[in-house]
């Protein structure tokens, strides 16, 4: 589904802030996979979801998703294939308009101008049971405004509105890091749900060791740019968030000598 093959990314090159965030990354994620993706602050896990969203170009490498080589796509024409949910709940979502103003220009997006014309009551109802699910009682709230709506209810119509249409691929960078514990887990246990019944391909950031042994079906590591680890399946199912911080240290010491 993806293949990224000796992708390298520079910022600032030729400066005295000349980064190399992605240092020749080589990574093939099967469809359906859902990849954890951890490491150090800086390490390239938002550069390396960037690259694939096509936020910029790299400086060598190929990107291939679904067999289309697309490496030297921008980012609006990948976006048919990408749902994106980022840390921040206040972006992805309108503040002025209400539940179903933002559900329906997401439901809407992609569809030919003369069919942008409103919800069917049908169509409403749909989106209204699909809202449901996230257990937060917004089915009721369809015409408030979701600047009034908190971090957590504003994140789970966000991961809803990003995956309304089924995309191939779900980008997921810390998307849950600033919601309190009890929203964390419910838009983690949708985000999971979703994944699986959509069967969609996903990457996830995280800084949280129990996000990242107890979510996904693959794990990967990054360290200044390069994959450092890569575990998968049963492997990954054994490790627990103790390995994880043992992998840290134990890489944080290879730096450092
Ligand atoms: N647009 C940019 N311009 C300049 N430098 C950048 C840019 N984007 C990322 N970087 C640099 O690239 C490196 C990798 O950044 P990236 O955001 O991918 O790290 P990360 O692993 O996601 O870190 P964190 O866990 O702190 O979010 C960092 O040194 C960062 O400062």
């Amino acid at each position: 589904m993806i293949s990224i093959s000796k992708f390298s990314k520079t910022f600032g090159r030729g400066t005295p802030n000349e980064v190399a965030a992605l240092n020749s990354v080589d990574i093939d994620i099967k469809t359906a996979e859902f990849v954890s993706l951890i490491g150090s602050n800086g390490s390239g896990k938002s550069t390396l979801l960037n690259a694939i969203a096509g936020s910029f170009l790299g400086d060598a490498g190929k990107i291939i998703i679904d067999n289309v080589d697309v490496t030297s796509w921008q980012e609006y024409k990948r976006a048919k294939f990408l749902g994106r949910v980022f840390q921040n709940p206040y972006l992805g979502t309108a503040s002025s308009m209400t539940i179903a103003e933002n559900l329906q220009l997401a439901y809407l997006r992609g569809q030919p101008k003369q069919f942008r014309i409103g919800l069917t009551q049908h169509q409403r109802k749909h989106l209204q049971e699909r809202i449901a699910e996230f257990g937060m009682g917004l089915e009721n709230r369809m015409d408030t405004p979701i600047g009034l709506l908190s971090g957590g209810q504003r994140q789970a119509l966000t991961l809803l509105m990003a995956t309304l249409h089924r995309p191939k691929i779900l980008l997921l960078d810390e998307h849950t890091a600033a919601l309190d514990p009890a929203s964390a887990e419910q838009v983690l246990y949708m985000t999971e749900k979703i994944i699986a019944i959509y069967g969609l391909t996903a990457l996830m950031v995280t800084h949280s060791m129990e996000q990242a042994v107890g979510f996904g079906n693959r794990l990967i590591m990054m360290n200044q740019g390069k994959v450092a680890w890569d575990v998968s399946n049963d492997e990954k199912y054994c490790l627990t968030a103790d390995d994880l911080v043992t992998k840290f240290r134990d890489m944080h010491v290879q730096i450092s000598l």
